[in-house]
């Protein structure tokens, strides 16, 4: 067993000298932490929690289940053109569930650098959290900045603005069908968009000034859609032979079940974004200087609904329905 205080030093937060340049006056360590936002800007907050085969199988890899749930937290400050600066990590961990302290080490340690990695990369610092003993669940914080006034969100979407998709849909549900078929190497495209998703915060970045609203898919296109549609006030008309699907979801799932993952499978993490028509080659450009696609895939309607798809087609995912614990 791995007291608390000494997981927390070790594999959590290793250096409790905060950086000034990270705007940290005060980090972990002390009850909570003392946070210095940049003048002129809006704190973009929000919380995600990943709990054991409900978000991750309990087999997934340690590093992926690390970097997975700062992935999906930091999509939503994606989806808000914010730039990440500070996350939180409530970690529960049932030690019982491992063979031998050994087994914990690794477990945390790979853990750990999956979740280190990722802040690196995204300049985002872990600014504090907390450990309990449970059903192993991660409750990631994070807060970004946007200059104010200019943070994207799911309201600014009017009728005649054209709907884009950044990045490949299905990848997600895609990657968790063939994990449930037993699919493990990490190297193949669709296990690495449901292990070890991107989130697409550069992207958002670039869209702050173009897009008129945005939302990232986290349930699936339609439902997510949905939102963003009923935050509008906006219909909707879909070209499905536009849908930008993930690499070998076809090959692997079939032209069905591929649509389906891509309309209503969720995991992708890419962004869904509304524009003016005269904007979207100036966002194609910003976004192709990340190496990103941004797909036309319809327009915006003053006729409430969607337009374009099957009206049978699943609407996403949603907790306490039938499949969900
Ligand atoms: N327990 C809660 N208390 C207060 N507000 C909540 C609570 N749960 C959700 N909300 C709010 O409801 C809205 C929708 O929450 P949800 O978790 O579905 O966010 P999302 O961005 O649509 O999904 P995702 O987190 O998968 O990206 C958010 O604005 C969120 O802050
Ligand atoms: C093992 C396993 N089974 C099913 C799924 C599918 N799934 C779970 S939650 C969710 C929506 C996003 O979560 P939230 O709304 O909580 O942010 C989706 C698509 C998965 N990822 N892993
Ligand atoms: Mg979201």
């Amino acid at each position: 067993m791995l007291a608390e205080f000494d997981l927390i030093r070790r594999y959590l937060m290793p250096s409790q000298t905060p950086l000034p340049a990270d705007g940290v006056a005060l980090g972990g360590g002390d009850d909570a932490a003392l946070l210095v936002p940049k003048a002129g800007h809006q704190l973009a907050v929000s919380v995600d929690t990943s709990v054991v085969d409900v978000h991750f199988p309990h087999d997934a890899p340690a590093f992926a289940v690390g970097h997975r749930s700062l992935a999906v937290a930091l999509s939503d400050l994606a989806a808000m053109g914010a730039d990440p600066r500070w996350c939180f990590m409530a970690l529960t961990l049932d030690q019982r569930t491992f063979a031998n302290d050994h087994a914990i080490h690794a477990w945390l340690e790979a853990f750990a650098k999956g979740f280190h990695t990722l802040c690196q990369r995204q300049a985002t610092t872990l600014a504090g959290g907390d450990v309990t003993s449970g059903a192993l669940t991660i409750g990631v914080t994070v807060m970004g900045e946007a200059p104010t006034g200019h943070a994207l969100t799911r309201a600014g979407a009017t009728p005649g603005d054209m709907i884009a998709v950044t990045g490949a849909l299905g990848g997600g549900a895609g990657g968790l069908a063939l994990w449930q078929r037993g699919e493990r190497d990490l190297q193949h495209p669709l296990l690495r968009r449901y292990l070890l998703p991107e989130p697409r915060l550069a992207a958002g970045v670039a869209l702050r000034g173009l897009a008129s609203a945005a939302i990232d898919i986290s349930d699936g296109l339609l439902a997510d859609l949905g939102h963003l549609r009923k935050a509008s006030g906006v219909g909707a008309t879909l070209d499905m032979t536009s849908l930008p699907l993930a690499e070998a979801l076809e090959s692997s799932l079939g032209r069905d079940a591929a649509c389906n993952a891509a309309l209503s499978g969720g995991d992708d993490y890419e962004l869904l974004v509304t524009l003016p028509a005269e904007n979207v080659a100036s966002a194609q450009r910003a976004l192709g200087k990340l190496g990103l696609p941004l797909t036309v895939i319809g327009q915006c309607s003053d006729t409430l609904g969607v337009k374009g798809i099957a009206p049978n087609l699943g609407t996403g995912w949603q907790h306490f329905n039938e499949g969900a614990p």
